[in-house]
């Protein structure tokens, strides 16, 4: 089978012109802006591109953006203080703290510290507990987006057997959550896992979630599995000339494609759709702040 390619891309933009239309009624109709703060730490490069891609997109869509660049050095005690500014600031709907934090300071208290409603990256305890309770909450962007792609595909997902690969709090734990509740028979893989081969065969769904460059090879998949690839692995890539780079997922993609039915590619599949989801997420934050309907077609 060759697999069909979802493309991430694609439907990314269509998220984010159901968004800003949610944002042009909000603002026509309720005289609101919903407001998304980012919080960069330190001069990580790759967290630079992130930071300055979500800041565009935000604004893309009509929404206000606010940008936070501290020092890496910076006390906790002060990160602690913006983010209490920012939870009683009413301009601000939406607060990402972008992860990895310099090793100084405490991720977990830093992310408990942001108001729950307005955690739209679903990363705080209450938000983990809502999700796994199956209440009400804000969803981790990535599994949310590689969620949506599965459903557009696939309509329904109940009684498909699901492998997830990885078991972060950020992408595996949370996308294993959100599999269970569609009802999947979900399998979480990781760096223990005995005989990973046959575990993603059998799987009809196959989401990986590593960061190890093209570890899932083709013959790990099953005849016309989906296959979601998370990964994001910047290699060396010669071919293109010295000290060139290029992204692969964490997934072998090519002898992949060669026999899933579905999978996203690398760049162009989860990536695009992780930014689509935390405006998504922002406007949800923004109509529950102030008791308004919620967006249809934007949350889990
Ligand atoms: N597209 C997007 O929007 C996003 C992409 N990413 C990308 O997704 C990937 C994963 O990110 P993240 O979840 O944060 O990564 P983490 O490093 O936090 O987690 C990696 C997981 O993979 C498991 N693992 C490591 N080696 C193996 C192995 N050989 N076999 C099976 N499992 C293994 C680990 O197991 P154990 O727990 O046992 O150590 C761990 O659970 C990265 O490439 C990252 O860049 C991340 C976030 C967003
Ligand atoms: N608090 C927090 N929330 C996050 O959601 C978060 C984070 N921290 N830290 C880092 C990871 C990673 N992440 C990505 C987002 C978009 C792309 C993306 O758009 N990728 C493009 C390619 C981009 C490029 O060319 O480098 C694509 O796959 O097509 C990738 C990765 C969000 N993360």
């Amino acid at each position: 089978m060759t697999a069909q390619v979802i493309d991430g891309k694609a439907f990314a933009a269509k998220v984010r012109d159901k968004v800003a239309g949610h944002v042009a009624r909000l603002k026509e109709e309720n005289g609101i802006t919903p407001g998304l703060a980012v919080v960069l730490v330190g001069e990580d490069p790759a967290s630079q591109v992130y930071v300055r891609s979500k800041g565009k997109q935000t604004v893309e869509v009509g929404m206000n953006s606010f940008e936070h660049k501290l020092a890496a050095d910076t006390a906790e005690a002060d990160l602690l203080n913006l983010i209490q500014q920012l939870n009683n600031d009413p301009q601000v709907h939406g607060i990402l703290v972008q992860l990895p934090l310099p090793d100084h300071l405490n991720e977990d208290l830093v992310i408990n510290s942001i108001a729950p409603e307005k955690d739209v990256d679903g990363f705080h305890i209450s938000n983990v507990g809502l999700l796994g309770t199956g209440q009400k909450s804000m969803v981790p962007c990535t599994p949310l987006g590689c969620l949506m792609m599965l459903r557009d595909h696939h309509g329904s997902l109940s009684g498909m057997d699901a492998v997830v690969i990885g078991r972060s709090n950020i992408v595996g734990k949370p996308m294993a959550q959100l599999l269970l509740g569609d009802s999947c028979t979900v399998t979480i893989a990781h760096s223990r896992t005995k005989d990973l081969a046959d575990v993603v065969r059998r799987a009809d769904i196959v989401v990986a979630a590593v960061g190890r460059p093209e570890m899932v090879p083709g013959d790990w998949i099953k005849d016309g599995a989906t296959v979601i690839d998370v990964g994001i692995n910047r290699i060396d890539a010669p071919e293109k000339g010295e000290g060139k780079t290029r992204l692969v997922g964490d997934v072998h993609y090519e002898s992949a494609a060669a026999v899933a039915g579905a999978i996203t590619p690398v760049p162009g599949g989860v990536g695009p759709m992780t930014i689509a989801c935390l405006l998504a997420n922002t406007v949800t934050a923004c109509c529950r702040a102030n008791g308004l309907a919620e967006p249809e077609g934007l949350t889990a």
